[in-house]
């Protein structure tokens, strides 16, 4: 299994953005996780389209785009035409699931689905036949800087066995509160792709992430 480090911008320097992007890209982080909030789904607004659009000229780290946006198949297309490689969308956040999964292959990028906290792992099995990664949220959507949620942890391995009975090779993230001292009991429950704001952006991204890294090549 491939683990990966996915830095979330949310956290980052934007008065230095590319810099910052670049110390993370040459200590081995291969996504750069892109957070789009529309303070309707989640409280916050962040960033969306014409921001993808310029970075994604800047770095060669695969674009790892999460949509906290209510009905976000409205905005599937923008975001594929700016640059996304992934786009993962929150099941709470959709009237139509598949629809929305179908459109983001129809427009040729990897398709993920999210679900917050709340919600139980199980409302994922009509989707397992469909996407290319289950984004695992660790806090509640919507801000850095939170504290992960312990009970994530089950949901995790819970996540990783209905990954193994189904057979396909899907991408396992998980997101929020992640840090160099809790990393490595959420790889262990089964993660693959680690999602990082806060520990990457929080001081020296080069250093934090050749750090995150350090962990994340225990496992392979
Ligand atoms: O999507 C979100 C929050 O909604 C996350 O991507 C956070 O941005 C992760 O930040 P840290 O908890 O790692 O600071």
């Amino acid at each position: 299994m491939k683990y990966i480090l996915a830095p979330s911008l949310l956290a980052a320097d934007f008065k230095c953005l590319a810099g910052q992007m670049k110390m993370t890209e040459e200590n081995g982080a291969e996504y750069l996780h892109f957070d789009v909030m529309d303070g309707m789904f989640v409280p916050s607004i962040s960033f969306g389209m014409p921001v993808l659009k310029s970075i994604k000229g800047a770095t060669e780290q695969v674009m790892d785009v999460h949509l906290m946006v209510q009905e976000p198949v409205r905005y599937v297309k923008d975001f594929a035409d700016a640059g996304a490689d992934i786009i993962t969308i929150h099941l709470e956040a959709c009237q139509d699931v598949k629809e929305t999964i179908q459109k983001i292959k129809n427009c040729g990028k990897k398709a993920g689905i999210s679900i917050c906290p709340q919600t139980d792992a199980d409302q994922l099995l009509p989707y397992m036949e469909l996407v290319d990664m289950i984004l695992v949220m660790s806090v509640q959507p919507g801000f850095g800087g939170q504290k992960f949620i312990p009970e994530s942890i089950e949901k995790i391995r819970k996540v990783r066995r209905m990954i193994t009975e189904c057979g396909r090779d899907i991408d396992l993230e998980v997101d929020g509160g992640i840090y160099q001292d809790n990393v490595e009991e959420v790889l262990k429950a089964g993660a693959n792709v680690i999602v990082a704001g806060s520990a990457v952006f929080g001081g020296d991204p080069g250093q934090n992430t050749k750090a995150m890294m350090e962990r994340l090549r225990q496992y392979e």
